[in-house]
């Protein structure tokens, strides 16, 4: 079984930092005020001009904060529905999950972005709707954070997976390191196009057609 992260790994780097950040960023200050996003707004501040500050901060140092990560959802998903956000996946992704799909390789996610968030990604990229292609969704409300090893234990226990059966593909020394020491196998996949970021000791790959 496969357990993919997003961003660097299935995605761009580039294009989660100059599209969707600044899509949010821009529209903060307006949706603190929304009815539908106040539960999420009230966990940051009690005032929503406050609330905006923090979490446009969050956004600028990329901190994967879960209130903004869920906020973030809710406005994506305009942007998905009125076709002014299209999401980016590398071109070597698609053909290794239809193989996946068609041997009958259950495969999961797990992002820092909200479960809403992965599955509007999935949806809407530049290759058409890749969501059937996955079994589940985790992320830091269901799992919890990404660098924990508690985390993925909780998403082997979720699967009702042994951890050795799991695979986790990521641009992140830390969170590979946390799934070894979940028992999980590991895979490193550093993208030129996102710097060749160092996966650490793992198992390292330059592109999904490697795992063919
Ligand atoms: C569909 S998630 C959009 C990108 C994002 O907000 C994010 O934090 C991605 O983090 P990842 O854990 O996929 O590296
Ligand atoms: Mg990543």
């Amino acid at each position: 079984m496969i357990v993919t992260d997003i961003e660097g790994t299935t995605s761009s780097i580039s294009h989660v930092h100059d599209v969707l950040f600044p899509y949010s960023r821009a529209r903060i200050p307006e949706w603190v005020r929304r009815p539908e996003a106040a539960a999420v707004v009230r966990e940051v501040a009690a005032d929503p001009d406050e609330a905006a500050a923090i979490l446009i901060g969050w956004i600028d140092q990329d901190v994967k904060a879960t209130p903004l990560k869920t906020l973030q959802g809710l406005i994506w998903a305009e942007g998905y529905a009125s076709g002014e956000l299209t999401a980016h996946v590398y071109d070597d992704v698609p053909p290794v999950l239809r193989r996946w799909s068609s041997d009958g390789v259950p495969v999961y996610v797990y992002s820092s972005g909200s479960e809403l968030a992965q599955r509007l990604w999935f949806r809407h990229t530049q290759h058409g709707d890749l969501l059937g292609h996955f079994a589940g969704h985790f992320d830091t409300v269901s799992a919890g954070p990404k660098r924990e090893v508690g985390s993925y234990q909780a998403i082997a226990k979720s699967i009702g997976a042994d951890p050795a059966e799991l695979t986790f593909l990521s641009d992140v020394a830390a969170e590979l390191d946390a799934a070894e020491q979940a028992g999980w196998h590991t895979v490193g996949v550093s993208r030129p196009a996102d710097g060749s970021p160092d996966v650490g000791r793992h198992r390292r790959i330059t592109s999904f057609a490697e795992l063919l």
